[in-house]
């Protein structure tokens, strides 16, 4: 219960890695904001509301809220931290977890054969970030202490799917670093973290449409981890005091993971894709 009294926001929890780090969250007593277009309605064909995600939060300990946003709607992202001012007084952590994922991600055509619309993954995925950021500033420099975590991947570097993806990670990670030397002064850290491959509903959904893979390679290939994976590797970094010698840097989730001693929640090790799939580009600031 190491968290008890922290105050997070988790963009996109309803599913997949969102929901994997509000319950790593939340399991270490937290009080966690969780976001998702609907409350009680799943908002994609693909399981899972956030109201359920608060619900299991509770049942770990912790304190689970469900607020619905839309993260393309800014009138609805201010509503949500006027929320959390309201009721708590202070935010401790924002996780920019949610991304407009296209269903035609995998496709192998080129990007002038996909819709203009597979920009929704920068509305949603990278500017949407740049608003709750800019509203989790304003409550955490007034306390001179807090975290800005952007999920992002090894996408930010290696070409995967298509060029709005790639596009999206490396715009995230920057955006990370720019924002960390502005906080800086103020004692707030700014990381952006490259997962691996997860065990989402989606990501187990697009292997099992890639034609010829079989067995665990279709649908728990060993290097992936679990959801809550990256949520323990926040965790470790939310309570650590000395965590601003992190600010400004894009981390591989499975390297911090090494740095904290922290395992997959079945205790496996999980791999750096750093020789494989490339390095990140931004070290922590000085
Ligand atoms: N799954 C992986 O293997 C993997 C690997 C590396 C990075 N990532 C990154 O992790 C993040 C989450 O991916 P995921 O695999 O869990 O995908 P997902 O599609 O299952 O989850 C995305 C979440 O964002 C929410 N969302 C989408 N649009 C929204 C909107 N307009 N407003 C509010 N919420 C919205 C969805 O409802 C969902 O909860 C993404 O940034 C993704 O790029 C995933």
């Amino acid at each position: 219960m190491l968290l008890k009294g922290k105050v997070a926001v988790v963009t996109g929890a309803s599913r997949g890695i969102g929901k994997g780090i509000a319950l790593a969250l939340g399991e270490q007593g937290a009080t966690v904001y969780v976001t998702g277009r609907t409350v009680n309605d799943g908002d994609h064909e693909l399981p899972g509301t956030v109201s359920q995600t608060a619900q299991q939060i509770n049942e770990l300990g912790g304190i689970g809220v469900a607020v619905a946003v839309d993260h393309a709607n800014d009138e609805q992202v201010a509503e949500l931290f006027a929320q959390v001012e309201r009721e708590q007084g202070y935010l401790d952590l924002l996780v920019n977890n949610a991304f407009a994922l296209p269903d035609d991600l995998t496709d192998p055509a080129p990007f002038w054969q996909k819709p203009l619309s597979n920009w929704q993954m920068v509305d949603v995925g990278v500017r949407s970030n740049y608003v709750a950021a800019w509203h989790a500033a304003k409550l955490m420099t007034k306390r001179n202490t807090g975290l800005i975590v952007a999920i992002s991947g090894y996408t930010g570097v290696a070409y995967t799917y298509g060029v709005v993806f790639g596009t999206s990670k490396s715009a995230v990670d920057r955006m990370a670093r720019d924002m960390a030397i502005e906080l800086k002064p103020h004692k707030v850290a700014s990381i952006s973290l490259w997962q691996g491959l997860t065990w989402t509903e989606r990501a187990e959904r697009n292997l099992a449409n890639i034609p010829g893979l079989k067995g665990a390679a279709a649908t728990r290939p060993e290097d992936g981890c679990s959801p809550q994976f990256p949520g323990r590797v926040i965790a470790a970094v939310l309570n650590d005091d000395t965590r601003m010698r992190h600010s400004g840097g894009t981390f591989i989730t499975a390297e911090m993971a090494d740095m904290y001693g922290i395992k997959d929640i079945d205790g496996r090790t999980i791999p750096s894709l750093r020789e494989a799939r490339g390095a990140p580009i931004w070290a922590p600031i000085d």
